[in-house]
């Protein structure tokens, strides 16, 4: 029988969604589903600096690997931290103060390990906004990677191609994003500052390492994978609706290329305390701007397309890990 329970960390959390510890973990598809705590929704959560220090002291305590880059796997693309070797696991619902997650497609659980023989940190899942999370819940999470080492933040996510000559498998290396959500006065950063994150007031012309960008660009060239890989703008919608046509349209007119559902306040965040960021999209759907089409995005095949290109993205990240690697061990 299930009950709502709060746990030691003042998560509330209904107990028959309860995700299995272990190797049971493997296989997302036995999961449960899981519902967000109401203790969370649409309150901007206080994460106060000495929180993120616990979550950070409670990982830290629990495993050797100390990461310089922090990878967040997006839609479909959790199988990226099933190839880290030497992994601790950590599910959300035992990290203190931690938010659950309750997407499909998305695991739940922190994992640490060497990607290549370089020790990273992924999240195998991450928290949206639709979900009932504040954004900074949602962004949470990336301040903890700072806490715990990372300089480098690599934000992958799931959108739909607007751009009309993107094709569904492609990658959209992110150059830029507009922060429609915040053109609403909705910022993860809202409320009072605490400097020892970062400023009251972070530039954000430079939120996607132009550096970082290069790379991905020359990796693409070298991994034969020049044809399938773009270079665009990303916005973030609430959600968890798609689009209309009108919607898209006049986003279309203002220069996005892709449209998701995350990422743009983890970067913020990132940027705020000082972490370079690469991200990139996976198009796992074509956005639809014509009324005549029988044509409708589903959270099915965007899981699907993530699957079904894990290994290119696998590899890719990889890729990118080993030249982050470098350029950090070139300015040690
Ligand atoms: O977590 P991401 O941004 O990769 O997931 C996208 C946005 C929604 O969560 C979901 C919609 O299908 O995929
Ligand atoms: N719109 C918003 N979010 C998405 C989409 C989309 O078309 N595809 C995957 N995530």
């Amino acid at each position: 029988m299930s009950q709502i329970i709060i746990n030691g960390n003042g998560n509330h959390y209904d107990d028959s969604h309860k995700i299995k510890n272990g190797n049971s973990y493997k296989n997302n598809n036995s999961s449960p589903p899981r519902t967000a705590s109401p203790i969370f929704s649409y309150v901007n959560e206080n994460y106060s600096y000495e929180i993120i220090d616990n979550i950070k002291n409670y990982l830290m305590a629990r495993t050797k690997i100390r990461p310089k880059i922090g990878i967040i796997c997006g839609t479909g693309l959790g199988h990226l931290a099933e190839n880290l070797t030497e992994a601790d696991s950590f599910p959300y619902e035992e990290i203190p103060n931690f938010p659950v997650s309750t997407v499909a497609g998305h695991a739940g659980r922190m994992v640490f390990g060497y990607l290549n023989g370089i020790e990273v940190m992924c999240m195998q899942g991450r928290f949206h906004y639709y979900e009932g999370y504040a954004l900074s819940t949602c962004s949470m999470p990336v301040r903890v990677m700072k806490f715990c080492g990372c300089t480098h933040l690599i934000a992958t996510n799931a959108a739909g191609g607007l751009n009309s000559s993107y094709n569904v498998g492609d990658i959209m290396i992110v150059k830029d994003h507009i922060n429609i959500m915040g053109f609403a006065g909705n910022s993860p950063l809202q409320g009072p500052n605490d400097h020892r994150f970062g400023p009251r007031f972070p530039p954000m012309n430079k939120a996607y390492d132009p550096e970082l960008i290069d790379i991905a660009l020359r990796l693409s060239k070298e991994m034969k994978m020049e044809s399938e890989t773009r270079c665009g703008v990303y916005t973030c919608v609430g959600g968890p609706n798609y689009e209309t046509v009108a919607e898209l349209r006049m986003w279309k007119i203002l220069g996005v290329d892709a449209v998701g559902m995350s990422t743009v306040h983890e970067v913020i965040t990132a940027r705020h305390c000082n972490l370079k960021v690469f991200g990139f999209s996976l198009i796992t759907n074509k956005c639809e701007t014509e009324y005549d089409t029988h044509e409708e995005t589903n959270h099915d095949d965007v899981v699907t397309i993530g699957q079904r290109r894990q290994a290119k993205i696998t590899n890719f990240v990889t890729r990118m890990v080993e030249e982050i690697n470098n350029l950090i061990i070139n300015c040690q």
